[in-house]
């Protein structure tokens, strides 16, 4: 059974540095000469319109996907040679812009998560010796915590086909943090959430960084959002990083608002995106 160690509360997360990496696609150059920097216990956002490669870099990263050239390195582990499981285990955990959760509760869903932690042999779980028994209810405890984190406690044995879809993206975050991570990453955490919904899983993104120390990477069209909590900005178009900096650097460079925001971007409240903060293929 695959497991292994989670890190002291106290020791931060590894850095992760993606140095040159290429993606192609037959003729196309999805990725070209991609680097930026995961500074240890950020939020970091990967921007850019329709088709830049943000999940072309996503399926790098959780090692879906190749690279032609270049590496990734998270800490001192090379992970473009790595198959997703064995990456999943170093703490990179991801969520998905389109949920897929498995039937049953909430507790169930999040129990999954726990499974690259669990020791206990399939065998010794299912015929329930009494150290698998005690093992599982640590890892349910746990679940527990991590429901009560994401805003989910009162959810937990609730079968998630009756949650609301607000409540199915947080299962979906709460999954992929019972894999105990470093480094979470979120595809769109916020797509199709209403105003005040967005504004809670916002607060909860930070939290994951303030109260849990971890480094989150977030792709995210809500550029109103992503400029209000993440640390760091990187902006793709067409494959290459076009801008990489504060998000006051970033709204402010001439060709991040020429290839995506528009306009200067304003300070908006989470979830009334300003039209500057539509991206500029999107708009009517
Ligand atoms: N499996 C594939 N085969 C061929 N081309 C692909 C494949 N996956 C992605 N591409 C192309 O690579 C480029 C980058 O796509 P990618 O999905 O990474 O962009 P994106 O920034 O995530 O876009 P979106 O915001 O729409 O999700 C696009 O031109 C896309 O058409």
């Amino acid at each position: 059974m695959n497991h292994r160690t989670v890190r002291p509360a106290d020791a931060p997360p590894p850095v992760l540095v993606v140095d040159r990496a290429t993606v192609r696609f037959a003729g196309l150059t999805a990725l070209d000469g991609v680097s930026f920097t995961v500074a240890p216990g950020t939020v970091h956002a990967l921007i850019g319109p329709n088709g830049a490669g943000k999940s072309t870099c996503f399926n790098v990263l959780s090692g879906v996907r190749r690279t032609a050239s270049g590496s990734v390195r998270f800490g001192d582990a090379e992970l473009t040679a790595l198959p997703p499981h064995r990456i999943a285990a170093l703490g990179v955990a991801r969520t998905f812009q389109n949920i897929v959760l498995t039937r049953g509760t909430v507790a169930d869903n999040l129990m999954l998560g726990r499974h690259t932690l669990t020791r206990a042999g399939y065998a010794a779980t299912a015929l329930r010796l009494p150290g698998a028994v005690r093992e599982q209810r640590r890892h349910r405890e746990r679940a527990r915590e991590i429901a009560e984190f994401t805003g989910l406690g009162a959810r937990f044995d609730t079968p998630v086909d009756l949650l609301p879809y607000g409540d199915r993206k947080r299962v979906e975050l709460a999954r992929a943090l019972c894999m105990e991570p470093e480094l979470l990453l979120l595809d769109e955490p916020v797509a199709g959430l209403n105003t005040a919904e967005r504004a809670a899983m916002a607060e909860t993104v930070t939290a994951v960084r303030d109260a849990l120390g971890l480094s989150v990477l977030i792709v995210e069209h809500d550029t109103g959002l992503i400029m209000r909590i993440a640390d760091a900005v990187t902006v793709l178009d067409f494959g290459r990083v076009i801008a990489d900096g504060t998000p006051a650097q970033v709204r402010n460079d001439p060709a991040v608002i020429a290839a995506y925001l528009g306009t200067p971007a304003q300070d908006a409240p989470v979830g009334e995106t300003p039209v500057a903060d539509t991206p500029a293929e999107e708009a009517p």
